[in-house]
């Protein structure tokens, strides 16, 4: 048994992880099941196709592939979230030895995947659930990865996960101990609630600039011109998809516009109703596909109401730039808020400059954004107190409230941009509505209210003079 790392499940991402593990000089085992006339050979085929996989065991026999693997054993799981890991976990079990180390590669729920390190704990097998961004690529050359569960087992796989990791500017790996149990893959669903927004951002500013007057090649050059102050990959990617083109035609014309999604927008949304934390910018981008998917309705009901002139837009690109940047900080705002409410409440102590600064290389939010947010949680959990930020928020603010309330006029939904002012002028209002809330619940439902005149502890009941 001489090889170090073994890799199970050999989908897209599982592949693209082989071949990066290789590349780094490790030698591994990948393991792929045998499905009858689905999955024959995979393996050894996939072993076959590339260079760099000649050392590389191949193998579709479970206990072969353990077998082959020095102790303890370091196997990653990259397959579909879910059952999925449940039974792979039962098949391995057999094979396994205490101290072993089973390490999650895939978008699972954090809650599972503190239910999982409870189970195998009980069996002496460390279980390490970490997230995995990049997609194909980024896990080619260097994904962002985010593990958590017991430290010391951490210390095993660090020198792998830290080897093949996309790297920061300063050459250190994104690829850091995030915390105990199920805090990597909670990171990594906040991530990925974050990734919705930056991209139903970009498509809303898209809707606008087109209905601005401009078409597609006009717009990727824009675009172009605002990686000087608001770089990312999914800018970089989105003027790559305004360029491409079929038979002399946009192709991203030619897509459905009804949006997919595998769950983890969804589960960040409960995780902030549950946790108590306004993620309104994740639950609208989230909202928005679901509201895309209603394709049929949405042509019916645009017969019904679609008649009154609109004024049309007068707007420059650098106003919806500033709208743009002005929303996107408030995304960051949120995201990050959700993973300190989730530390403060798991007792999970994250690093958000850590997380952040994993953030700045391999992953799908990759920004120049994040690379500043680096410094300002080295001196705040709250980016809306830092200095620089709420320069920039007031400089960019006057800009969304032009863009969002000129779509309003023209009919256009800019669900985002709309709701990044809407939370910004709710979290910055010192005496809210909610007092109205409160009095409707104890008049309804006796549900006690707070008072702002006394010591704010006791509750209060009133007896209200119903009229109605
Ligand atoms: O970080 C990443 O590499 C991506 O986020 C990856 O995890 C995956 O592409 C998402 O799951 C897509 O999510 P939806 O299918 O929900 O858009």
């Amino acid at each position: 048994n001489t090889s170090e790392f073994g890799l199970f499940g050999l989908g897209v991402m599982g592949k693209s992880l082989c071949r990066n593990l290789a590349n780094n000089g490790f030698k591994i085992a990948m393991f792929n099941r045998h499905v009858d006339g689905v999955e024959v050979d995979v393996a050894k085929n996939f072993k076959a196709e590339h260079p760099e996989l000649s050392e590389a065991a191949a193998f579709d026999n479970i206990s072969a592939f353990v077998n082959a693997l020095e102790t303890p054993r370091k196997i990653m799981l990259m397959v579909n979230a879910g059952k999925t890991i449940d039974y792979v976990i039962e098949d391995l079990l057999p094979h396994l030895s205490v101290g072993d180390i089973l390490i999650d590669g895939g978008n699972s729920n954090y809650k599972k995947t503190k239910e999982r390190f409870e189970y195998l704990k009980s069996k002496g097998i460390h279980f390490i659930g970490t997230g995995v961004s990049g997609g194909e690529e980024g896990a080619l050359k260097g994904p962002s990865i985010m593990p958590s569960g017991d430290q010391e087992a951490y210390n095993n796989v660090k020198p792998f996960l830290e080897k093949i990791s996309a790297k920061d500017q300063n050459n250190l790996p994104c690829c850091t101990y995030v915390g105990p149990e199920g805090s990597g893959h909670f990171i990594k669903m906040v991530h990925n609630g974050v990734e919705y927004v930056e991209m139903q951002l970009l498509a809303e500013v898209i809707t606008i600039l087109e209905a601005s007057g401009h078409n597609l090649d006009e717009i990727a050059n824009i675009l172009e011109t605002w990686k000087n102050t608001a770089n990312s990959y999914l800018l970089e990617i989105t003027i790559d998809i305004l360029r491409t083109k079929e038979c002399n035609d946009w192709l991203v014309k030619k897509i459905l516009d009804k949006a997919g999604n595998k769950g983890t927008g969804n589960w960040t949304t409960i995780a902030s109703a549950e946790l108590g934390v306004p993620s309104t910018l994740i639950a609208s981008a989230l909202f928005a596909r679901y509201t895309s998917f209603y394709k049929e309705e949405r042509i019916q009901l645009h017969a019904n109401f679609k008649s009154e002139t609109i004024s049309g837009l007068q707007l420059s690109s650098t106003e919806i730039l500033e709208a743009y940047q002005f929303a996107r900080i408030i995304n960051h705002y949120q995201g990050f808020k959700l993973i300190a409410e989730a530390s403060d409440k798991f007792s999970w102590n994250l690093n958000l400059s850590e997380i952040a600064r994993i953030w700045t290389n391999g992953c799908i939010i990759r920004s120049t954004l994040m690379e500043a947010l680096v410094e300002v949680f080295k001196e705040t959990t709250n980016i809306l107190t830092n200095s620089q930020l709420i320069t920039s928020i007031k400089h960019y603010k006057p800009s969304v409230k032009k863009v969002v309330s000129q779509c309003v006029l023209n009919d256009i939904t800019v669900s985002c941009l709309g709701e990044s002012i809407q939370f910004f002028n709710g979290i910055t209002t010192v005496d809210s509505s909610a007092n109205i809330i409160q009095a409707q619940r104890d008049y309804f439902g006796a549900h006690t209210y707070k008072r702002n005149d006394d010591d704010g502890v006791k509750s209060h009941h009133t007896i209200w003079n119903k009229t109605n």
